[in-house]
């Protein structure tokens, strides 16, 4: 990765930065540079504080992320030198997720622009507790394709819209979901694309039993297998 930034220019803190698989939802198994953006608002990513944090929060997702985020080997770097490494890291790969953590703490109209201006397509994986205009402002800034993964309960959302509604199960469920679920953009004849993911860790087998059941009772949800942990890539 690039050097940090030492200007007084706005600096974005990565936590990493990689070339592999999107491993979930309408894109997995194609080809993408993941930029992992440090901090997230519904957990402070440290073991001692899962508990504490769901409670505090109100999101269960705390307890079962399975996600490294904090600021421990992060980087900091400004929009440029952020997009630079995007496009070296893909070397040829041009579409880029950007994740966290939260990433719409940190993301910004100025990071999209950087992207956009090398030719990179973006990809955001959000929890929906952040709205887009608050982010990136204007839509034309926006990232191209939104997949959103609600934490709160959908009346404490302010996300406007996404491309894809993802929910892990058992503890985000699409009764819950319903209203967010009619804003999804269809753009292909491929949508809705309402996913049920199943969570990863000791209570797997049955999340992915409910999963299954979940969309055969109603095949307007799909189930998302997250390809890249089968895959063994990160
Ligand atoms: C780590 S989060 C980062 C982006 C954002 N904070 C969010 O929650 O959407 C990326 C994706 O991983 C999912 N995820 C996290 N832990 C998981 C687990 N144990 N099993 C399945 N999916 C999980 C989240 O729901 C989200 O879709
Ligand atoms: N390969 C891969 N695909 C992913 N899709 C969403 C991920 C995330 O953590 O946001 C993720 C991830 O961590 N790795
Ligand atoms: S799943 Fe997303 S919102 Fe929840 S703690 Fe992990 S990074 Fe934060
Ligand atoms: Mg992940």
């Amino acid at each position: 990765m690039a050097p940090s930034a030492a200007s007084g220019e706005k600096t974005y803190r990565v936590r990493a930065l990689w070339r592999t698989l999107q491993g979930e939802g309408f894109w997995a198994g194609r080809p993408a540079v993941f930029v992992r953006l440090v901090a997230c608002n519904m957990w402070s990513g440290y073991e001692a504080d899962r508990a504490r944090d769901a409670e505090r929060n109100g999101a269960d997702c705390p307890l079962w992320c399975d996600t490294a985020f904090t600021k421990e080997g992060s980087v900091r770097l400004t929009a440029s030198d952020l997009a630079d490494a995007v496009v070296a890291t893909g070397d040829g790969v041009t579409f880029c997720v950007l994740t966290g953590g939260e990433p719409l703490l940190q993301a910004d109209a100025a990071l999209i622009r950087a992207l956009h201006a090398r030719g990179v397509t973006v990809a955001v994986e959000t929890n929906g507790t952040l709205s887009l205009a608050g982010a990136f402002g204007d839509e034309a800034d926006w990232p191209d394709w939104i997949v959103c993964s609600p934490k709160l309960a959908a009346a404490r959302l302010e996300i406007e819209t996404c491309d894809e509604l993802k929910l892990v199960v058992p503890d985000y469920r699409p009764e819950a979901y319903r209203p967010l679920a009619q804003r999804v953009r269809e753009r292909s004849l491929a949508g809705p694309l309402l996913w049920l993911q199943p969570e990863d860790g000791p209570r797997f087998e049955a999340a992915a039993r409910l999963a299954v059941d979940l969309a055969l009772a109603d095949p307007r949800w799909r189930v998302s297998v997250q390809g890249h942990k089968a895959l063994g890539v990160d």
